[in-house]
């Protein structure tokens, strides 16, 4: 039997989260991890197929990634004799704009970052065109080509305990950190998934050999539905899944073109802190703490299973004492769901439950024995959050065998952590002084 068109139950449900109407096109095939196909339309993305030139130059030959706004294509630079390869964003029309969070990165540009030596870890554009297509004129953005996130270089790298490596990739976090600040600018996003480890090595191969290094593409077809006679200009004929870096093993060729070199991208939400003194850097620094512990771990300091904003606070409380006055007497006022009033300790108030999620009715378990007890207990300081192992189970790194860091290390990250984890934000480390620290220099 011939199949001619998937019947609507065999086709994934699109949920669309922009304005963008249905457009009469499915999926043959899982949705995730694709961006949205309603958004290939007048205004949405620009439709981009392997094999196509953009701006005469760059051949498109794998996906990258896809964002809220873009598609990030891998292409090779054909014009150039050195043939060397890049990451090319094209944003959707509509977000083709001239204040764009996307073209602030030429801030740091304006301010001569980019001849500085310590932008080495920072992903700044090296070229920009436009495109104009079906869907409307869109900016297209070249940056270096970039891999997974340093957080996953723990497994990655096949080691029994990479820590020298990884510390070294924090060193570059800090310094990266270290260079914006000391050009008068606050990141503002800084987060495990905007520090990515530099691809290198590739500008010798030929596309098949990249092809091979890193898979080809893998596509998903794209359907009508109804099927009318004309296909839509406004559409590509197959999504692109980006590359999976996390699936290539140790011992495969394309790891070894993913570099243990941290390099920071995405500065949407960068700005200006001249302007407003330092407010917004101390953020910056608490988000590096956080940075570091889940690039060092592999796995992130505060999981939150409902990302609800007090239960944050509550798994910060737990891990780091108490909030200083009058955050905790007044400002906190919902701590009293999670915490009594009496002091267990020297200076640790007493946890009602050190259970997460809440009982049934989102209320603490009154009753100790309520409690399930098969779970093991939730980290109260930093060096818990360091030794222990996750409830779940799930870590990768703890089921290929990692070893947990060393008692040493422990004592010196936990020190380094808790000096950026000061809840006064002018009290907090600063990055040049974060860089001296010895935990650099075991
Ligand atoms: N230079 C690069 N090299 C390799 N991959 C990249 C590069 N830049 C971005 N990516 C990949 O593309 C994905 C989407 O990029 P990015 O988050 O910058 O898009 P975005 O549309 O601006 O996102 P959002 O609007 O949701 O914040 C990233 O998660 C990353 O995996």
């Amino acid at each position: 039997m011939t199949r001619t068109e998937p019947t609507l139950s065999e086709l994934s449900p699109v949920e669309s989260f922009r304005e963008f109407r249905d457009n009469g096109l499915r999926l043959d095939g899982s949705t995730l991890g694709l961006e949205n196909i309603h958004d290939y339309e007048p205004g949405g993305h620009h439709p981009v197929e392997i094999g196509h030139v953009l701006n005469g130059r760059f051949k498109v030959i794998n996906k990258l990634g896809n964002g809220g706004s873009s598609n990030v294509w891998l292409c090779h630079d054909i014009q150039q004799e050195t043939g060397q390869y890049f990451a090319v964003k094209i944003l959707m029309a509509d977000n083709s704009i001239e204040d764009c969070p996307e073209l602030r990165v030429y801030r740091l540009l304006d301010r001569g970052l980019g001849k500085s030596e310590a932008a080495a870890n920072l992903c700044l554009p090296v070229a920009r065109f436009d495109i104009k297509g079906p869907n409307g004129r869109h900016f297209a953005i070249v940056y270096p080509v970039l891999g997974p996130q340093v957080s996953s270089l723990r497994c990655m790298l096949g080691k029994d305990d990479p820590g020298r490596e990884l510390r070294q990739v924090c060193f570059q976090a800090v310094q990266a950190m270290a260079t914006l600040h000391s050009y008068g600018i606050c990141h503002g996003d800084f987060r495990p998934a905007n520090v990515l480890a530099r691809v290198t090595g590739l500008d010798s191969l030929t596309e098949d050999q990249v092809t091979q290094a890193v898979g080809s593409p893998r596509t998903t077809k794209v359907v009508q539905y109804p099927q009318v006679n004309s296909w839509p200009s406004t559409a590509p004929r197959d999504l692109i899944r980006s590359i999976d870096w996390g699936s290539i093993d140790a011992g495969d060729a394309g790891i070894a073109f993913v570099s243990t070199e941290a390099c920071i991208a995405h500065f949407g939400e960068s700005y200006d802190y001249i302007l407003d003194k330092r407010l917004g850097i101390e953020s910056d620094i608490w988000a590096l703490g956080c940075t570091l512990f889940e690039i060092r771990m592999g796995r992130p300091l505060f999981v939150i299973p409902h990302d609800d904003p007090d239960e944050h606070l509550a798994r910060m409380v737990e891990i780091l004492g108490k909030f200083p006055e009058p955050w905790w007497s007044t400002t906190w006022e919902v701590r009293r769901r999670w915490f009594s009033d009496e002091m267990e300790g020297r200076s640790r108030t007493r946890p009602i439950s050190l259970r997460f999620p809440l009982g049934g009715d989102n209320k603490p378990y009154s009753n100790l024995n309520d409690v399930p007890i098969a779970r093991p207990p939730i980290p109260r300081s930093i060096q818990d959050a360091l030794t222990y192992t996750p409830a779940d189970n799930t870590d990768p790194c703890q089921i290929s065998g990692h070893r947990t860091i060393s008692i040493e290390e422990t004592a010196l990250f936990a020190d380094l952590l808790k000096k950026m984890f000061r809840y006064v934000p002018e009290q907090r480390i600063a990055p040049e002084d974060i860089l001296e620290h010895p935990w650099f220099r075991l």
